[in-house]
This record gives C-alpha cells, sequence and structure tokens, in this order.
C-alpha cells in the first residue's frame, strides 16, 4: 500500500525515526523499508512532518500486529489525539465507554482517554472533562511528571512542544493547519503581539522562526504553560508572557506591533482598539471570526474599520475559511492589513 514516507538517508536513519516518533508521527502500522541507502520510514500525517524532511509516497508493507480500536469495535470511532491523551465526543455513556476501552486495549500509544463533557465557557474558553479510561502503565513522559494530572498533555505540532493541562487551559489540535498558515508568514526579527496567546501555539513557532512575541492571556495557568513552553521550545529569550486582560496592557506596547493574532472568535470585535492602538505602522492583524455564510464582510471588518480608519488604510488581503462552526456559521481568519 502507498502511504507518505519521509526519505532520509540511512545513517540519519534513527535520529529521524526518533524525532519523528517524538512527534507521534511515525505510522506504526506499516514497516520502515530501505533501498539504495536510504530509509522510508511511514508516516501518519505529511503535514506535520516538520520542515527539511523530505516526504515522499511510497510502498510499505502493513504490519500484522498492530491492534486498532476498529478491530476491537468493529465500527471505526472518531477521535481526536492530543499527546497521549485520546479525546472523544460522544454523548452516549455506554458508547463512550466501549469506545475508551477499546482504545486503551489497541496498539495505540495512550495514557487516558477523555470526553468532551461540555462546550467551551467563559472567559479562559476551558471544557470540562470526563475520564473515561486509563492505561494501566503511564507512558515515561507521564511517569516523569508523577502526580501531575491525567488531563495534562504534551502534545507535538509541527515539531513543536506544547504541554497543557486541558481541564485548565483552551487548545484544539484542530488548528494546526491555520496555525502553521499565519505562523509561516512571520519574517526573523518582527514584533509580533498575541492578544489571545494560550500555551503558545502562535507565539512559539513564531518565535522560533526568530519573531520577538509578545503573548498576552488572562488565564494565569496559560501563561504559566506559555512560559513553560517557550523553554522547552528554546525560544524564551525572544518571548514575553503577560498574565492580564490584554486591554490593560495594550497601552504599553502602542505602536509597537508587525503582526497582531486574535483568536478569540465570538467576541475579538470588542478588542479592536486595542489592537488598534498596538498595531504599528504598517501591521498586518490575524483576525478569528464566526461570520454568517450570508454576511462575508461579518462583523470583525466592520469593527476592525471602525476602530482603524481613518488612521490607517485597512485591507483584507485574506478571507480564509477555518472549519464549518454551526450550520450557515463558519470560523473565518482575516488577515487584514493596516498601513499608514
Ligand atoms: C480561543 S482561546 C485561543 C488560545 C490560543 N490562541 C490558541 O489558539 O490555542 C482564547 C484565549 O483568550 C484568552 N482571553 C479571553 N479574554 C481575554 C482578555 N480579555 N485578555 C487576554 N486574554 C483573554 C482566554 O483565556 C483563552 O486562552
Amino acid at each position: 500500500m502507498e502511504v507518505p514516507c519521509v526519505r532520509v538517508r540511512r545513517e540519519d536513519g534513527e535520529t529521524a525515526r526518533k524525532h519523528l516518533a517524538d512527534d507521534d508521527l511515525v505510522a506504526d502500522g506499516f514497516e520502515i523499508t530501505h533501498e539504495d541507502g536510504w530509509l522510508y520510514i511511514p508516516v501518519t500525517d505529511e503535514a506535520m512532518v516538520p520542515e527539511g524532511m523530505d516526504v515522499i509516497d511510497r510502498d510499505a508493507p502493513e504490519r500484522e500486529t498492530q491492534t486498532a480500536p476498529a478491530d476491537l469495535l468493529g465500527f471505526e470511532p472518531s477521535y481526536e489525539r492530543l499527546g497521549r491523551a485520546v479525546i472523544v465526543d460522544e454523548d452516549d455513556v455506554d458508547r463512550a465507554h466501549e469506545i475508551a476501552d477499546a482504545i486503551v486495549a489497541s496498539d495505540l500509544p495512550v495514557d487516558v482517554v477523555l470526553n468532551k463533557a461540555s462546550k467551551v465557557k467563559g472567559e479562559t474558553r476551558v471544557r470540562d472533562w470526563e475520564v473515561l479510561a486509563e492505561a494501566n502503565e503511564p507512558t515515561e513522559e507521564r511517569a516523569s511528571g508523577d502526580d501531575r494530572p491525567s488531563t495534562e498533555v504534551v502534545h507535538r505540532e509541527y515539531g513543536h512542544a506544547f504541554a497543557l493541562d486541558l481541564a485548565e487551559v483552551y487548545f484544539s489540535p484542530r488548528l494546526a493547519t491555520e496555525r502553521h498558515r499565519v505562523a509561516e508568514q512571520v519574517a526573523a526579527g518582527e514584533r509580533v503581539f498575541d492578544m489571545f496567546a494560550g500555551v503558545g501555539p502562535y507565539v512559539i513557532p513564531m518565535a522560533a522562526r526568530g519573531a520577538e512575541c509578545v503573548g498576552v492571556d488572562v488565564n494565569p495557568r496559560a501563561i504559566e504553560y506559555l512560559r513553560e513552553n517557550a523553554a522547552r521550545n528554546d525560544v524564551a529569550e525572544r518571548v514575553t508572557a503577560i498574565n492580564d486582560d490584554v486591554r490593560d496592557v495594550a497601552g504599553e506596547y502602542a505602536d509597537w506591533a508587525d503582526r497582531i493574532v486574535m483568536n478569540l472568535p465570538h467576541s475579538a470585535d470588542e478588542f479592536v482598539d486595542s489592537a488598534a492602538a498596538v498595531a504599528g505602522d504598517d501591521c498586518t492583524i490575524h483576525f478569528y471570526d464566526i461570520q454568517h455564510e450570508d454576511d462575508p464582510f461579518g462583523p470583525g471588518e466592520r469593527a476592525i474599520r471602525a476602530a482603524a480608519e481613518p488612521d490607517y488604510d485597512v485591507t483584507v488581503e485574506t478571507r480564509r475559511e477555518v472549519r464549518s462552526y454551526a450550520p450557515h456559521e463558519l470560523n473565518v481568519c482575516l488577515d487584514v492589513r493596516l498601513t499608514r
């Protein structure tokens, strides 16, 4: 069967395999193959392979010993992986436990299976979780964290590691591709201001590209994790993490930013005055918004124009649909350029 494989020189194979395994990217269901001095390591998600690694499609024999949750259940369950946690979203309690038991009994590397027990809520956008099942033997990573809660994970995204406790901070692995799209626009030396930084999934990759980053969050636990993650990814010297309401911080960074990230859909339009205050003479704002499909301009663009014009020329350079949010509603990202 043809699968995406990372191609490396044989002598670099073990280092590359370890690197990919740390990011949970090795497709354990397939054999690693070799030919003419090259190793071909099957990967689970081509898009998540760190930059600089060569990915090609290639035949790889399936391993026979791997047991997937679907093999045990007789149907394909829907779940997401976040580090060594597996997340399901099941209202039916019996079905939720059936799936969780199969996941733990399968060959997936997993410590804990969590069910979404509420929507994201309140100012900090944290949701409630139900622990459905835990592995008998926690992985090395959890074991070294001794009494850390089972909702704490180390999640890897595009080569960066993020520690976070799902019970205390917001995080969604579904935005990985979108975050990567934005981070790739950043140049070394830029000044980036993330108004709702969370545990740093925008700040860390941008700092890794050489940007000077300020991340603000009203949730003190998110800021603790942002600091920990900056150290974990060797970018602490380029990251300033501030625990406060961003409206009370904006004045200290007046006219400062080349780039602003505003990922607080539903209410970001309440913060556009702060964004306009922080924006420098030429600044790009990545503004996340929930828009009705009949209103492609949406409240966000109107709010940005009201806050920034006529001091700035305002241009919407990109409007990207990130995902559908509800029937007829879309989560979009507007890349808006402010110049004066
Ligand atoms: C949707 S989450 C996004 C977090 C992060 N950017 C990410 O992609 O994972 C929004 C974040 O904004 C923070 N927040 C909400 N109101 C805020 C405010 N007034 N000032 C600063 N941060 C705020 C929340 O605590 C939460 O971490």
